[in-house]
């Protein structure tokens, strides 16, 4: 059964549409990720199922319950960290938890969850003195400290440097090792091809298409780009080229001095050719590389925008 089913889901603020139609349910134990451009309706979709916002119209549903009918129970049962987070500044980290752990007829101990959000260590720092990085683990902790079986985390990860985002998805997989439910906004492509069990493209209020990122990539296309260098240079990339363009496999090629680009629908077997050719000819190939299509390739496809890192 799954543990959130969101039908037809709109909001309306004056002439703006934030959610014209949005639909989907989230499995339990997935990482349920909702990526869109600016203004596309996520942060009103969540704020919408965390019950900060009342739809238009639509239902919202937590397995058997309802915000109409069983908002204490949904509220013990889910965690919440907000694009920006209200943790108090002059408390400690421990404080914080502990604070915190009193909104709930029952929380984890601050310790397992210092322990998830790897911040042991700075327990007894007042918030103020953290990094950006372990104010947003504690932001998370926060989240986590009813336990939850099913916690949002919007933009966990934006303005973080690499190791800081690692950190975070750390926790994520944590969470999901722990057969929790995560459902998640990022604006970086990577973070949402690594973590996700599906990805939901959102653009103008709508869902535009939902499936797992491999599921998506694929629906796009099943092409790869080979790129190749040559050592002897523009003669050896023009001769290959001409034979590349005799393959059924290869849909076009692209050349630039002694670089040739070849979009294969089946990258093995052009290969073989490509080095049978080159191996008999005695051209040396300098370097090779086959590109998959991204999750950000299949976001252009579909949302006609670019993405904003
Ligand atoms: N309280 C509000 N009053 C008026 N308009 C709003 C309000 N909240 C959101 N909007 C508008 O609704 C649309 C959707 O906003 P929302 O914040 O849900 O998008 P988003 O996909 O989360 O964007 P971002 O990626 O920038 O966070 C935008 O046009 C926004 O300006």
């Amino acid at each position: 059964m799954p543990v959130l089913e969101v039908r037809h889901l709109r909001k309306s603020f004056g002439a703006v549409n934030a959610v014209e139609d949005i639909s989907f349910t989230v499995e339990a134990g997935e990482v349920f990720t909702i990526i869109g451009p600016n203004g596309a309706g996520k942060t009103t979709t969540l704020e919408m199922i965390e019950g900060l916002q009342v739809p238009d119209s639509g239902q919202i549903e937590f397995g058997e319950l309802s915000w109409v009918k069983n908002s204490e129970q949904i509220k013990t049962s889910i965690g919440v960290q907000p694009q920006s987070s209200a943790l108090f500044d002059l408390l400690t980290v421990e404080e914080n938890l502990d604070l915190f752990a009193t909104f709930y007829p029952k929380s984890k101990p601050a310790s397992e969850v210092l322990e998830m959000i790897n911040l042991t260590d700075q327990r007894n720092k007042q918030v103020r003195k953290l990094s950006g990085g372990q104010k947003q683990r504690l932001a998370i902790g926060l989240a986590m400290i009813n336990d939850p079986i099913l916690i949002f985390l919007d933009e966990p990860t934006t303005g973080l440097d690499p190791q800081a985002r690692r950190n975070i998805w750390d926790i994520i997989l944590k969470l999901k090792a722990l057969g929790k439910t995560t459902i998640l906004t990022t604006h970086y492509m990577e973070e949402a091809e690594k973590l996700s069990d599906r990805v939901c493209i959102v653009d103008q209020g709508k869902v535009v298409t939902l499936d797992t990122p491999a599921a998506l990539i694929d629906r796009l296309t099943q092409e790869r780009e080979v790129r190749l260098t040559f050592i002897d240079g523009a003669e050896a990339a023009i001769e290959t080229e001409k034979i590349a363009q005799t393959q059924s496999a290869v849909v076009r090629t692209s050349r630039d001095g002694d670089a040739l680009q070849l979009w294969t629908t089946q990258p093995e077997e052009t290969l073989y050719e490509v080095f049978g050719f080159t191996k008999g000819r005695g051209f040396r190939v300098e370097q090779i590389s086959i590109r998959e299509m991204s999750l950000e390739d299949v976001f252009i496809a579909f949302t006609g925008k670019e993405w904003r890192d």
